[in-house]
């Protein structure tokens, strides 16, 4: 049976076939400031918080549509984030290149381009929009293509974030030589979420000299402290942030201190 992943990703080819006819229309400035997160990763001694701007979702349909993205990247980085991750997928998640074009007018730290990619030209539109990070997901392709665009994105000077939900996955995670890895609680194909794989997942980034970010599900403090305990150096929150009602103390509340020995 198809998944909701499945369906994502026969999506993208139809996108992707569109930005290739219309590339010289969509490509447009490259000199947007450079934000290394693997930099900020480097020194942090505390949680880094990477605050996403998630209007809808799959799995939760709408979750915020009042929310303007400059405003709330904003308070993200008043708060404390430390980076802002913002979906660009429209038809699942109602997000836009747009978004992440006004994010970066706003916010002077590194943004995530958190899309489904599958091509190269999205990297590079990612890019042209002000991204500094983009997301490769294990999940969403064969070992050669995550290789080609993980070398394609470090040659544009990004940072990536490879993304991986199984052991089997986070070995090519591995093998391609990610040096920042994100361990989704979410199953991409049930949407069930525990966070009880980056408990599994966790140390075994760690033992490789990665860094590791907890991605999905995180909701209280407790969730924050069993992410730090297995080792990540940070965490990717979207629906807590976009729900809460006092953002500034549901933030910072979170930027707990890091394991010693969770620096590499
Ligand atoms: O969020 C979903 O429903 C979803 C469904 C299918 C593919 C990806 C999905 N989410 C992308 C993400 O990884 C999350 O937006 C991100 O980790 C933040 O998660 P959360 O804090 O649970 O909003």
């Amino acid at each position: 049976m198809a998944t909701i992943l499945d369906a994502i990703l026969t999506e993208k080819k139809v996108e992707v076939e569109y930005l290739q006819r219309n590339r010289i229309n969509i490509l447009g400035n490259n000199n947007h400031p450079q934000h290394s997160f693997l930099s900020i990763l480097e020194k942090a001694e505390e949680l880094a918080i990477i605050a996403e701007f998630k209007r809808a979702s799959p799995s939760k349909g709408v979750i915020n549509s009042d929310l303007d993205p400059a405003k709330q990247a904003s308070s993200y980085v008043q708060y404390g984030a430390n980076a802002v991750s913002v979906l660009t997928d429209k038809c699942f998640f109602k997000g836009s290149f747009s978004d992440l074009e006004a994010v970066r007018k706003a916010i002077d730290a590194p943004i995530l381009c958190k899309d489904f990619v599958v091509d190269s030209i999205q990297i590079d539109i990612a890019k042209a929009s002000g991204a500094n990070i983009v997301l490769l997901i294990v999940a969403a392709m064969k070992e050669e293509k995550l290789v080609e665009l993980y070398q394609y994105a470090k040659a544009k000077n990004l940072d990536v974030l490879v993304e991986v939900h199984n052991e089997e996955e986070l070995e090519i995670a591995l093998r391609v030589g990610a040096k920042i890895i994100g361990v989704n609680n979410r199953n991409l194909k049930t949407f069930e979420v525990d966070l009880a794989v980056t408990e599994k997942l966790g140390p075994i980034v760690k033992k490789a000299g990665a860094y590791l970010i907890s991605e999905s599900g995180i909701q209280t403090i407790e969730d924050v402290k069993r992410a730090v305990k297995a080792g990540a150096n940070g965490i990717l929150v979207g629906e807590t942030f976009m729900r809460a009602e006092n953002l500034a103390q549901t933030l910072q509340e979170m930027k707990l201190p890091i394991q010693k020995g969770a620096q590499i």
